[in-house]
């Protein structure tokens, strides 16, 4: 059954407002008035090979500034033809009803380089690559790990030593030669800070990025994963079998990056293994059941004391995590604190809050991030202005009507979140960093969507969430942040969106 409603568009380009009908659909989908599928404005392209059609403008690394301009010029939703046809749309309410259709065991687009590198190596996928109800079965147990406020409460106390260690360490070396301020590219310290984060929360264990000389094994682990995801990004647009089979050695070199991946995960799991294979035989002797109460001893630890994933899907999963968990907070935290270096009214504001809950929080990190929600707000308008992921995406399980045209069930539907993020008609004043927007009441609803939405969102939301939190936390409490050039960033999305070139900051000691 549809029922009509009407909406006002104001077009982007053209400033016009637009009356739009459209059917709300409450049953099957697809009544007579709505528009078909073909109707759709497209881009234009007709490229079979994206890698041609993106290689003749750099199309991918501006990828999301060219969905920004086309739904400038055809309006809130557009397909986007060539061998990856989807559906792209951008408002808030369009989006919603993409999501009602996302079925019991959402889908979205696969990372082809990846899958391809369990295929070969006829390795388990975990959650990020898996669908259906296997992907389900693993999901409620990996929620249990990361995502329920008693996973969080145990993970907090470790990133925030991670975060203070890092405050300290720079704090050292601004100190160094008597100085009070040191202006660098943080991003390499960054990046470093998230992995020993999430190493210290997923395995439990600091692998000693901070000290000036990591072990080998450290620094063979990093520079793999440097190299996985630096050869993801021209991998998404050729053909792996291709590849695989001629043994290119950009294949190749993804690959064997993966390959150390995995065996820096197997290294982890045997000594967790033969940890808790100890700790129970001491128990057995002393006739004492083994202490459940121990103090957080990493994700990995509770998953294999549990019991519930074979060891081969646990190491699915914890790499998997693992390699979300690195690129995706350290470069919003480089936004951040551009951001708040070029707002210094704002950075005031948000220290004055976090000051205040640090003085009554007596080192809880939990009660001191309780008390700084403008820090939480600070995090959710980075995350609008620049979105590490540019678009959700999911293949809606029953036909939908969006903007009065009919889309079919199983149509790749992409949720364009850096477009939204920067409309004027979705956000007043979007090209401004302004945290306090989310203190009101009409930014509710689907606006917040960096993180995804529903039983599929981002497993790892909780972690990053408060990683990035406590770090600016610390760094706000310890250091003015100041830049030289208040000028707009320039940002190029490669797999995740970024800078162009890292933005230096100044830290002066307060
Ligand atoms: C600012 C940081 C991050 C952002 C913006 C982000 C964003 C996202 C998004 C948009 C998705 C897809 C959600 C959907 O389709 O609805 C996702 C999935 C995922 N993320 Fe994150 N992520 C971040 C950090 C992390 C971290 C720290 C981890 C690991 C600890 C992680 C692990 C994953 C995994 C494993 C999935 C797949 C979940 C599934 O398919 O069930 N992410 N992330």
């Amino acid at each position: 059954m549809l029922s009509a409603s009407v909406r006002q568009f104001v077009c982007p380009t053209r400033g016009l407002s637009v009356s739009v009908a459209r059917q709300r659909s409450e049953g099957p989908a697809g009544g007579p008035q709505a528009r078909g599928f073909e109707e759709i404005p497209h881009t234009g392209s007709n490229g079979y090979i994206n890698l041609f059609w993106f290689l003749k403008e750099d199309r991918f690394s501006s990828l999301h500034k060219y969905m920004e301009k086309s739904f400038n010029a055809l309006g809130p939703i557009y397909r986007r033809l060539g061998s990856q046809e989807s559906v792209n749309i951008m408002l808030p309410a369009d989006i919603m009803e993409l999501f009602q259709a996302e079925g019991l065991n959402p889908q979205r687009m696969t990372v082809q380089p990846w899958a391809a590198h369990r295929e070969t190596r006829k390795h388990s996928k975990g959650i990020f690559l898996k669908n259906g109800a296997e992907w389900r079965a693993d999901r409620i147990l990996m929620n249990k790990e990361v995502m329920l406020s008693s996973a969080v409460s145990l993970f907090l106390p470790p990133l925030d030593e991670v975060a203070r260690d890092f405050c300290q360490i720079l704090r050292r070396r601004v100190e160094a030669e008597g100085r009070r301020s040191l202006t660098l590219d943080p991003s390499p310290d960054l990046f470093r800070f998230a992995l020993e984060a999430s190493c210290h929360v997923l395995y439990g264990e600091r692998i000693g990025l901070f000290s000036p000389s990591p072990s080998l094994e450290s620094q063979h682990f990093i520079s793999a994963l440097e190299r996985m995801l630096a050869t993801t990004t021209p991998l998404l647009y050729l053909p792996s079998k291709l590849l695989i089979t001629l043994h290119a050695p950009l294949w190749t070199q993804h690959a064997t990056a993966w390959d150390v991946i995995f065996s820096h995960a197997d290294a982890r799991i045997q000594k967790v293994y033969q940890k808790l294979q100890s700790k129970h035989r001491q128990a057995g002797s002393s006739g004492h059941s083994p202490d459940n109460q121990e103090a957080f001893s990493g994700v990995l630890e509770q998953l294999i004391e549990k019991g519930q994933l074979s060891l081969e899907l646990i190491k699915a999963n914890i790499t998997e995590l693992m390699a979300g968990a690195v690129d995706t907070t350290a470069v919003p935290l480089q936004f951040a604190l551009f951001e708040l270096a070029r707002n210094p009214s704002i950075q005031e504001m948000v220290r004055r809050q976090v000051q205040s809950s640090w003085a009554s929080a007596g080192g809880d990190p939990q009660k001191a991030l309780q008390g700084a929600p403008l820090l939480k707000n600070t995090v959710k308008e980075i995350l609008r202005m620049y979105p590490v992921g540019i678009t959700v995406q999911r293949y809606p399980v029953r036909d939908i009507i969006i903007q009065n045209y009919h889309i079919p069930a199983g149509t790749l539907v992409q949720a364009c979140l850096y477009p939204m993020g920067r409309s004027e008609d979705v956000f007043r004043e979007a090209g401004i960093f302004k945290p306090t927007r989310w203190e009101k009441s009409e930014q509710r609803g689907f606006l917040s969507l960096a993180f995804g939405f529903g039983a599929r969102q981002c497993v790892g939301r909780r972690i990053a969430d408060n990683e990035m939190q406590l770090l600016l936390f610390h760094i706000l409490l310890n250091f003015q942040l100041s830049v030289s050039s208040t000028d707009n960033i320039k940002t190029k999305y490669t797999l995740i969106l970024q800078p162009e070139t890292p933005p230096r900051i100044t830290f002066t000691l307060l």
